[in-house]
């Protein structure tokens, strides 16, 4: 199969059966010997198309009189692809993106599909002025340019405007670099680095996490020797802030409520110097098993995994936790760049539900602090109504909490000047973070 099939196998994956961009690709690539150079090709068809989601239909919808639902999907496919390359992939000649396109729909469907992707694609080649991008209406018209949903570029210019919207969709369509978090348990940084160099990587230390390493170039990860050796985990920086934030010392009892797959707990244990006890719960059986499996990998032997609802968290802890943090289920608004299929996966409905849980998870999780315990609250998102909103809602209710200042325990200067800490992916350059970290009065 050549590269261009091999895209479109994972795309017929993605779209007909619902499977995730990221592992459809790696399951593709380790049932087929691909060179490292067809690797990057189909990563970039791939993440590209389907990043590019509705924007691809608007612009095939110029081309087609029919309803595109009586257009064979895996046809569908092939003009995605057929489309991306030669309105969005530069390096790609026009005619050999159209060509390929067609010898994929003799492959994979009939002679009649061929002559009907050939004569949509030759048109769009021929009239790129049918496709130019819409002006007028602001939410649309960076909706279509930047390929996001409608609704979202509406919400982004509700609450940060339309400059600061219009930046944020730009930086979510560059790619987020490998970055990976140095297990201080079995190496330092320093050596790490000196490691990876040997293996073929090109990094550079984070700014902002004491631990983080940036890779600007690196093999695939399933050959990246330190990381199945255990000396690295696999976590964007500014998630690694959320440990020091919550501040764990060895000896703590502590609750991670939301833990799977294990980042940030398998990063407490190690600031814990893997003495003292962590229960990591999730809702989640199956992904329970990805927390043991980091915990082995990293040599950590303190983190007991449990099944645990985390509404039903102070229930079963009652002021037992020296320290617990709250990692919620979010709407993950402020890591769009890192998955190209997830901003068109949501729906405002499901975001509108998410304040509610988040609190009612909050609730819970405070009673099972201690007296002069601490509760951090961590989301990847942006969203007020998910971040500062819960935070407010939850002091409301609960006048034994007090706000504690997160930048006390940043390993770096940041400019936000309240309490809490807001990443923002087009002005941090980093994921969208958001800590709040409460204590409880002795
Ligand atoms: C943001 S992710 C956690 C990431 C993790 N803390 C890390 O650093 O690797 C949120 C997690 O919450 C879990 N979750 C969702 N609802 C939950 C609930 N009611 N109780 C416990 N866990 C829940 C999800 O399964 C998911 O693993």
């Amino acid at each position: 199969m050549n590269a261009r099939a091999i895209a479109l196998n994972i795309l017929n994956e993605i779209y007909q059966q619902k499977a995730y961009a990221n592992i459809s690709l790696s399951r593709h690539f380790q049932k087929y010997e691909i060179t490292e150079q067809d690797r990057r090709f189909i990563t970039e068809l791939v993440y590209g198309t389907v990043k590019s989601g509705d924007t691809l239909l608007w612009i095939l919808k110029k081309f087609v009189n029919r309803p595109l639902n009586k257009i064979e999907p895996t046809v569908i496919n092939i003009l995605r692809l057929g489309i991306y390359q030669i309105v969005f992939m530069d390096k790609v000649p026009a005619s050999a993106a159209c060509n390929e396109a067609v010898n994929l729909a003799k492959k994979f469907s009939n002679q009649g599909s061929a002559k009907f992707v050939n004569g949509v694609l030759r048109n769009l080649i021929r009239q790129p002025e049918k496709y130019a991008m819409p002006t007028g209406n602001k939410a649309i018209e960076v909706a279509v340019r930047e390929q996001h949903p409608v609704w979202l570029v509406k919400k982004f210019i509700h609450t940060f405007g339309s400059e600061a919207a219009l930046k944020l969709c730009q930086f979510n369509n560059t790619n987020a670099p490998l970055v990976l978090r140095t297990n201080t348990l079995k190496i330092t940084r320093p050596e790490l680095i000196k490691e990876l160099e040997q293996n073929e990587c090109t990094v550079i230390p984070s700014k902002i996490a004491p631990e983080g390493i940036i890779c600007q170039s690196h093999a695939s990860l399933n050959k990246l020797k330190p990381l199945q050796n255990g000396m690295a985990q696999v976590q964007d920086e500014s998630s690694m802030l959320v440990a020091h934030v919550l501040n764990p010392q060895k000896g703590d009892f502590i609750i991670d409520t939301c833990s799977a797959p294990g980042g940030k707990t398998t990063h407490i244990a190690a600031l814990m110097n893997n003495e003292g006890t962590i229960i990591a719960g999730d809702i989640y059986e199956h992904k329970l098993k990805l927390i043991n499996e980091n915990a082995h990998r990293l040599g950590i032997n303190i983190i007991k995994t449990q099944l645990l609802d985390a509404r039903e968290v102070g229930n079963f802890y009652p002021n037992k936790a020296d320290k617990i943090l709250v990692d919620a289920p979010c709407s993950g608004l402020g890591v769009l760049r890192r998955k190209p299929d997830s901003r068109w996966n949501k729906t405002e409905d499901l975001l509108s539900e998410l304040p509610a849980l988040q609190l009612e998870i909050l609730n819970s999780a405070a009673l099972a602090v201690k007296k002069g315990g601490v509760l951090v609250y961590s989301t990847c998102t942006i969203m007020p109504e998910e971040n500062q909103n819960v935070i407010d809602e939850f002091l409301k209710t609960h006048a034994d909490f007090k706000l504690d200042d997160v930048h006390k325990f940043l390993p770096f200067k940041h400019k936000d000047k309240t309490k809490t800490l807001q990443l923002m992916p087009h002005i941090d350059h980093t994921d969208g973070f958001f800590i709040a970290r409460l204590i409880r009065n002795a």
